[in-house]
């Protein structure tokens, strides 16, 4: 549903999937590609790379999602993929989240499409069959943190000014209960009360000790750790893993599924507020402001 949604919006938009998404490399491996998310196989058999390209800092826009669900699902149904590893084309930043744009000045539709458009991605990314590894090669606030959270396994790179956190507070945002969810799951509860309510964005090192990451390795070296880490895990029989990572997160996915359209509500109400309105221009209008 959500998808065939997704479809027509993109042609709508100009992008033509069949054609466009297949094309042949160099090395004549295959090579899907769309306008914000391309996906490339890799020397690893069995595993894609998937990496984002919507510049200037990969925030996640109505079309970037829909792009980027649409090639998990392709590949999840290619049954030659068992594993993606996910990074940035975009130098320095993995993601800056959740795109402002999409949230400040549009109608309640608006506000609605985007915001199943996030929940949707999010279930994607959560309950994927496929083993994902994030090879976080740049700073990832808030929504850019939640896709890396919703892997399997994290890869940092140890740059100190790639920081990494729930930073809604500090943006005026009261952070979604599952994106709060996925935050616990990863690195406790008492941790995420501090990390939520402060808007903190970690370091490197304070994101390894905490647990957000798995790993933290030199800035070159993330995408390669990335793919020696996915061996470990395609050892795995496929069913008896997808089984168990199933098991372990079903509960926090159905707690989203079950009050899906009251998320969104929600959503709509708090972001239409004049107050949050105003943060969210101010927010943008301080973005632009340091760069003079
Ligand atoms: C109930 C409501 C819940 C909502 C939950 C919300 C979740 C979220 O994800 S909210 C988004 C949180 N994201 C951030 O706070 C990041 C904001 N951005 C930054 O801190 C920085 O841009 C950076 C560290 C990611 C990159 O810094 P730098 O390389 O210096 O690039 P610029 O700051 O100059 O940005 C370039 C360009 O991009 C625009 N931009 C940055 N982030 C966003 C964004 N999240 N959405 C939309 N646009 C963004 C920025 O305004 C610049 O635009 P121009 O001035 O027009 O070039």
């Amino acid at each position: 549903m959500a998808l065939a949604a997704g479809r027509a919006m993109l042609m709508r938009s100009g992008v033509r999937l069949g054609t466009q998404a297949a094309a042949r490399g160099g090395n004549g491996a295959r090579r899907f590609m769309n306008h914000r998310v391309v996906v490339e196989p890799n020397t690893v058999p069995g595993v894609a790379v998937i990496k984002f390209k919507n510049p200037p800092v990969n925030s996640l826009t109505l079309e970037f999602l829909t792009e980027f669900v649409i090639c998990l699902e392709k590949l999840e149904n290619d049954k030659t993929f068992r594993g993606v590893v996910l990074t940035s084309d975009c130098p320095g930043i993995f993601s800056a989240g959740l795109d402002l744009r999409e949230m400040c000045g549009k109608n309640p539709a608006h506000y609605a499409e985007y915001w199943r458009a996030v929940q949707e991605m999010w279930l994607k990314v959560y309950l994927s069959n496929l083993v994902l590894v994030a090879a976080i090669n740049g700073t990832s606030p808030a929504g850019g943190c939640l896709i890396a959270l919703s892997c399997d396994y994290r890869v940092l790179a140890d740059n100190p000014r790639y920081r990494m956190g729930l930073n809604e507070t500090l943006l005026g945002l009261v952070v979604p209960f599952w994106f709060k969810d996925t935050l616990v799951n990863t690195i406790g509860h008492r941790a995420s009360e501090r990390a939520l309510q402060l808007g903190l964005l970690f370091p490197p090192a304070e994101a390894l000790q905490l647990g957000m990451v798995d790993q933290v390795v030199p800035e070159d070296q993330v995408q390669s750790t990335a793919l020696s880490v996915m061996t470990q895990w395609l050892a795995i029989p496929d069913h008896v893993r997808q089984l168990t990572k199933n098991m372990i997160r079903k509960a926090t996915a159905d707690h989203l599924i079950k009050h899906q359209e009251a998320d969104i509500q929600n959503f709509i109400n708090f972001i239409s507020r004049d107050s949050i309105q105003k943060s969210l221009q101010v927010y943008l209008e301080n973005l632009k402001q340091k760069k003079h």
